[in-house]
């Protein structure tokens, strides 16, 4: 198969081959752990037996436990039972859904199953002879819908629920126990990417508050490290970026001695309810005042960025021209002299854009010229905060100090801004692009086993909801995840989301429902990653398939350690295959021998810990207390060679975007880069936690939301003519996962179908025809359980997955508008793409700045912004044909001499059904309430022109069924 040669094994860890050790160093750990011992005492009646893992020592053969005596001392107190019971208890667990609830649900999938085969046979059966063409049309629509719904309806028979337990998570990784006496956190690195890409239409207001809710988190600091994607490469950002780091400095100690939720200043301080309620600490007032005082302080700073750069650049660049100027009179002199033959130099000095310390901006200028424009400029990373040291460090405090952080670790994750060399000539590959670039470049910086991805408008809105990720992460068999999705939710929104923009039924639905197959899709922010998945490697095998009779920590509740180190030793090796071909590497990860390095450190430090399940295969775990080391700190070389990385040319010949990384070629990068990866048989987990992990804004108005919805639909119609196609997947993608990803390829298609659906109900009422002779009882019946199921099965959806019923209905409402609107145009552009080779452009989804604050008078007042695109033609031509129909079909039947009534009811039902879903659109298009814009003028307007122009055709030629006069 083509996708079979691509994939690699995952990377192991040898204990034959590998002498380097780069894996011990890499945690700071001062012996070279190459290999691991589980030892397994003799297990007498069948109980299971403790199971300690004990690290060898490649040079001595001694065993970890010897150079440890602390371990062996260790002697279990009867207090102690509780935190040994939480040690011992799985990190993540399905809550049930109610099985009544499921089963009903399963039924009704069925009974609809079989009605839309009976209603649809009946249909072929039984065609409409007086209107033959509109039954044909009517029938290809019913059977691509069954189909359609069929596809969406299918991967979600096995909805699921998963709870995690960070209790017992902290028991394990961060509180003294036996296998990691001192305590010290043993959680693995996270390295956090934020992507934002024009400081103009994402306010850096609303991206320092991200930065400044992620390096705030509760996730041991240093192992935490945070980097931001500047695609616009505009020192607005980067300033405001130095801003956020340093206000940071007050910030983040601030949130870990108080406990402050959300940790982003500008929703902390925006909350309605009231801020001193649960607090005890009697300096909270006071410290509370003052860091909001330096808040507001802080975003005044950041406001008038714009304003001080061009300010500062202005003065620069006019000493610079007053230079140019006495340059170029020296050369005029000297060649008025005839003593000199050189070129003249310029008058003019560049507009350039100039840092504080006054030097030129290495990206983007303001005003854009050669080698500093937003698709020509240099490479950037700067360091904003450095890595922290291994040891808490404590505050100030006492009198004098209007910030007590005197019992307050205060030091700060790494932050680091990082714009990538932008060149002519290059292929940039938006998104993915840079989140490939910060892949690399975090490799060398930090290296954290997981990454997790933040779009520059989504903050952390629970600060411990990296701790839920990596629960999956972490727990039985959390190697073969590749990544943990969170829910995206959304603020600013109109209560009654009338353009479904929290997406609800995807979110709450769709992808809940795949937790129980192979996992939820990506869908490109709020994603915890494991590194190595993203690398391209395969999930490690199973590889002890016998059932070890050993289970791993409750057993010290009965014996110490003591006595199970005296009794006799049985070892099992934990064999490990295939060492990773370090030769291939470089051609897949491009020449960076750093990077390469990287690889075998990250796998390993992404290993769940070494326990040992009774009826669990044994899998490759890591040794307890094994990341509990300091991480590396910054030196030159790194950092210069993590620029390197972030050069445009690196990615020529290597498989980043196609095997490695982000994949390239689809706007929406985000879907592919989880099929490859559940393509290659790793799982995938959805965390919904409370309160909410992340939040984002959404485009409120119609506009924004159908260009939104419209690049979505195109990256779709990619993927559907691409290789990343799931129909050409390997065997490893589960069917009913593979169907989810059908359905995604797919569904941009519908719209043809929906379209041409749309304006059935017109040329029915116009021609006086229905699709079906006569209302006959089969048909309505049939057409009544169709119904009735889909109301059944949407009731049933709403009490499994928690959303209203409200935003259920607005989700079928907007299928429909942007079935006939953006989806269509899609499947165009998409077509285009693949005949003509025409390339699609991004258009950033433009963000309300919940920053601005300016227009607290109108929360929604960008609701009810109006902006004409051309999306908007064909839903607003459905409108007006159908109500211009309805009036029409009317007037003729309460003219008409023998009136067709049950003609009129079908198609004036079928009209209505279009014009109910058409609802938020029109509202849309009216624009707030009261305030009548002209479009609405027009929009009559049409409506009697059409109507006018009609009733005169019909009375002239008297077509069909139109043999009526006026009295
Ligand atoms: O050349 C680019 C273009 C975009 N971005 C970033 O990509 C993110 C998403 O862009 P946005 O316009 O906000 O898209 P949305 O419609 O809100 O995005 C959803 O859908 C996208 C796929 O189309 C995913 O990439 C996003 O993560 C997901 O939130 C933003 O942070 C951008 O800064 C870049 O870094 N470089
Ligand atoms: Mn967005």
């Amino acid at each position: 198969m083509m996708f079979g040669e691509s994939s690699r094994r995952y990377p192991r860890i040898s204990h034959v081959s590998n002498s380097t050790g780069d894996i011990g160093s890499d945690f700071g750990s001062s012996t070279e752990y190459a290999s691991y011992t589980v030892v397994v005492p003799p297990t007498p009646d069948n109980n299971p037996a403790p199971v300690q893992i004990a690290l060898t020592d490649i040079d001595s053969g001694s065993s970890y436990k010897d150079d440890e005596p602390d371990q062996t001392d260790l002697r279990i107190g009867e207090e102690d039972d509780a935190l040994l019971h939480k040690i011992s208890q799985p990190l993540t667990r399905v809550v049930k859904i109610s099985p009544i609830i499921i089963a009903l649900y399963r039924v009704l999938i069925f009974v609809r199953i079989a009605s839309l085969v009976l209603f649809l046979l009946w249909r072929i059966r039984n065609p409409n002879n007086k209107a033959i063409w509109l039954w044909f049309l009517s029938v290809i629509c019913e059977i691509w819908f069954a189909f359609s719904w069929l596809i969406d309806q299918i991967p979600r028979l096995f909805p699921v629920n998963h709870g995690t337990d960070i209790e017992a998570l902290k028991a394990k990784f961060e509180l003294p126990n036996p296998t990691n006496p001192t305590g010290k956190s043993d959680l693995p690195g996270i390295d956090v990417f934020v992507s934002t890409a024009d400081a103009e239409k994402e306010p850096p207001l609303v991206t320092a508050n991200t930065i400044l809710s992620i390096l705030s988190v509760d996730y041991p600091l240093e192992k935490l490290s945070c980097y931001i994607s500047d695609d616009g490469g505009s020192l607005l950002t980067f300033e405001a970026m130095a801003e956020a780091a340093s206000f940071a400095k007050i910030w983040v100690p601030f949130c870990r001695k108080h406990k402050i939720e959300p940790r982003n200043p500008e929703s902390y301080f925006g909350l309605k309810r009231d801020p001193y309620k649960g607090k005890v600490r009697h300096d909270f007032v006071r410290e509370r005042r003052y860091v909001k005082r330096s808040y507001e302080e802080f975003k005044v700073r950041v406001n008038a960025l714009p304003h001080s750069i061009r300010r500062r650049s202005d003065a620069f660049n006019s000493k610079e021209e007053i230079k140019a100027l006495e340059k170029w009179k020296i050369w005029k002199v000297k060649v008025d002299e005839e003593q000199e033959n050189e070129p003249r130099p310029s008058i003019v000095a560049p507009k350039a854009t100039w840092m504080s310390d006054g030097t030129h901006w290495p990206g983007t200028w303001s005003v854009p010229c050669r080698n500093h424009s937003r698709g020509d400029h240099a490479s950037i990373i700067q360091v904003l905060l450095d890595p922290p040291g291994d040891e808490p460090v404590k505050g100030r405090g006492g009198d004098g100090f209007a910030l007590d952080f005197e019992e307050v670790d205060i030091r700060l994750p790494m932050f680091v801004y990082v714009s990538r060399e932008k060149r002519p000539g290059y292929e940039h590959n938006k998104k993915a692009g840079a989140m490939n670039a910060l892949v690399r470049a975090s490799a060398i910086m930090s290296n954290g086993p997981f990454i997790l991805n933040l779009d520059c408008d989504h903050y952390v809105n629970n600060s411990r909801a990296f701790r839920d990720g990596i629960c999956f992460m972490m727990d039985r068999d959390g190697d073969r995840v590749c990544y943990v999705q969170f829910p995206q939710r959304f603020e600013g929104i109109d209560p009654s989301d009338r353009y479904a923009n929290k997406n609800t039924v995807f979110f709450d639905i769709n992808l809940r429902a795949l937790d129980g197959v192979q996992g939820p899709m990506y869908v490109g922010t709020g994603c915890l990653f494991r590194r190595t998945a993203l690398y391209g490697f395969d999930p490690p095998d199973v590889l002890l398939e016998e059932e070890p009779s050993c289970c791993c920590y409750p057993q010290y509740k009965q014996r110490s350690p003591a006595t199970v180190a005296s009794e006799p030793e049985y070892y099992i090796d934990v064999e490990e295959e295939d060492p990773v071909d370090l030769y291939s590497i470089p051609k897949l990860f491009g020449s960076s021998s750093m990077l390469v390095n990287s690889v075998k450190a990250a796998e390993f430090q992404g290993r769940p810990l070494a326990t040992i399940q009774p009826g669990r295969p044994v899998r490759l775990v890591r040794p307890p207390g094994s990341l509990t080391g300091s991480r590396h700190s910054l030196t030159v070389a790194t950092v210069s060679e993590a620029v390197n990385v972030v050069s445009c040319w690196y990615e020529d010949k290597t498989e980043w975007g196609t095997n490695v990384g982000w994949v390239y070629g689809s706007v929406t990068e985000d879907v592919v880069t989880g099929f490859r990866m559940h393509e290659k048989g790793w799982r995938s987990f959805y965390c919904v936690t409370e309160p909410d992990a992340f939040r984002g804004s959404a485009p409120i108005n119609l506009t924004d939301r159908l260009h939104q919805v419209l690049r979505w639909a195109t990256g779709s119609v990619e993927i559907f003519f691409s290789r990343n196609n799931a129909v050409l997947a390997g065997r490893k993608l589960k069917f009913l996962q593979r169907i989810a990803y059908l359905n995604v390829g797919i569904y941009p298609f519908t719209s043809v179908f929906i379209l041409t659906y749309c304006f059935l109900p017109p040329l029915c009422l116009f021609s006086g025809q229905f699709v079906v002779d006569s209302l006959n009882p089969a048909f309505l019946s049939y057409l009544l359980t169709i119904s009735l199921s889909l109301c059944g099965l949407a009731v049933l959806e709403v009490k499994w997955s928690g959303i209203s019923l409200e935003e259920w209905w607005r989700n079928e409402q907007f299928w429909l508008i942007g079935g006939t609107s953006a989806h269509l145009v899609a499947v165009l552009q998409g077509i285009l793409k693949v005949i003509a080779g025409i390339e699609i452009s991004f258009t950033l989804t433009s963000k309300s700045s919940s920053g601005g604050g300016d227009e607290e008078d109108d929360e929604f007042a960008d609701l009810y912004l109006f902006k004409w695109t051309s999306l908007m033609l064909p839903p607003l031509t459905i409108i007006v044909l159908n109500v211009a129909a309805i009036l029409f079909a009317v007037c003729r039947t309460v003219f008409k001499e023998n009136p067709n009534w049950s003609n009129l009811i079908g198609g004036t039902f079928f009209a209505g059904w279009v014009l109910v879903h058409m609802y938020p659109f029109a509202k849309g298009l009216m624009g707030r309430t009261g305030k009548t814009p002209t479009i609405v003028y027009v929009w009559s307007g049409l409506i009697a022109i059409c109507f006018t122009l009609l009733y005169v055709t019909i009375n002239k030629s008297g077509i069909d069924g139109g043999s009526f006069q006026f009295p």
